[in-house]
């Protein structure tokens, strides 16, 4: 089914987090397609398990992708199917995707081996819907440590600051962190995966969200791609975010991500103290 069919069947877990149909569809045909092709991994999705189990019809098969054909850095080829976690989230940006900011909304596959994050997939299923004539959606990937694939990394402009951060999420704290590294510009926009990608296309330079409502499954798969980038992306303490299967799922010491080139070190030192001190783990 299409991501649009999901949206008038639309669920509340919270005033601030909401579910659709096209959320649990997405996740039952993801998470059975990676069950039949690998069934030895461990696959923890945004919208639980009990979804998972009954298979929504569209099942895909990944060997008839291109995604073979790519060389797999030596570091990762002889890792055990046991070995690897993957992190789901079937429609990241739910809240856009309900106001109809389409172009906000992602998919992400996070791939994750000894805690660490070592490849991803972001689907952006209605890139270019405003462009008639042009080609619906891209598919952008990395390999930790080997390649980046399906876009153009660009640089962001030199001389000033842009700083994307939560549109739907806001908070005083996430705001004193934005103040705190002086940006010329804030892009308040939708879903983790669209603001890595803005990264990554050179049109910020960090994504600051300094609260603890992203979770695994929102950021495994756009750190590992951005760090295929040359990017970074931390927690607001500078803390490696830790993606083994016994993980907790929230992040809760916010995020700080980075566009490759950037000083991290030196944004993550302007975060005041207050701020840090709200985000304890
Ligand atoms: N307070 C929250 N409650 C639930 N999900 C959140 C919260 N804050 C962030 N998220 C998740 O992190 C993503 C990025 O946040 P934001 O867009 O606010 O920057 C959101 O799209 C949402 O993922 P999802 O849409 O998959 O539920
Ligand atoms: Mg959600
Ligand atoms: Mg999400
Ligand atoms: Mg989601």
């Amino acid at each position: 089914m299409s991501l649009a069919q999901g949206a008038p069947l639309l669920s509340r877990l919270s005033v601030r987090d909401l579910q659709t149909e096209a959320d649990r569809a997405a996740q039952r045909c993801i998470i059975s397609s990676l069950n039949k092709c690998f069934p030895k991994i461990t696959i923890i999705g945004e919208e639980g398990e009990d979804e998972t189990t009954v298979a929504s019809g569209s099942i895909f098969d990944p060997s008839t992708t291109s995604l073979v054909d790519v060389t797999c850095p030596p570091h990762l080829s002889s890792m055990a199917e046991e070995e690897v976690v993957v992190w789901v989230d079937p429609l990241d940006g739910t809240a856009e995707y309900t106001q109809g900011l389409l172009d906000h909304v992602t998919v992400l596959i996070g791939i994750a081996s000894g805690g660490k994050a070592i490849g991803g997939i972001i689907h952006q299923p209605y890139y270019n819907y405003q462009n008639p004539g042009s080609d619906l959606g891209r598919t952008i990937w990395g390999i930790v440590g080997g390649e980046v694939g399906g876009m153009k990394i660009l640089p962001p402009p030199e001389g000033k600051l842009i700083v994307t951060t939560t549109r739907s999420h806001s908070s005083s704290t996430v705001n004193d962190a934005i103040s705190a590294v002086s940006p010329d510009e804030v892009l308040r926009v939708g879903g983790a995966g669209h603001k890595v990608m803005l990264l990554l296309e050179g049109k910020a330079h960090l994504y600051v969200f300094a609260s603890p409502g992203c979770k695994k499954w929102d950021t495994c798969a756009p750190q590992a791609i951005l760090e295929a980038a040359g990017g970074i992306l931390t927690d607001i303490q500078g803390n490696a975010i830790p993606y083994d299967a016994s993980a907790p799922h929230r992040n809760s010491t916010g995020v700080l991500a980075s566009a490759a080139g950037q000083e991290h070190g030196v944004y993550l030192e302007k975060i005041p103290q207050h701020v840090k001190d709200n985000l304890k783990a």
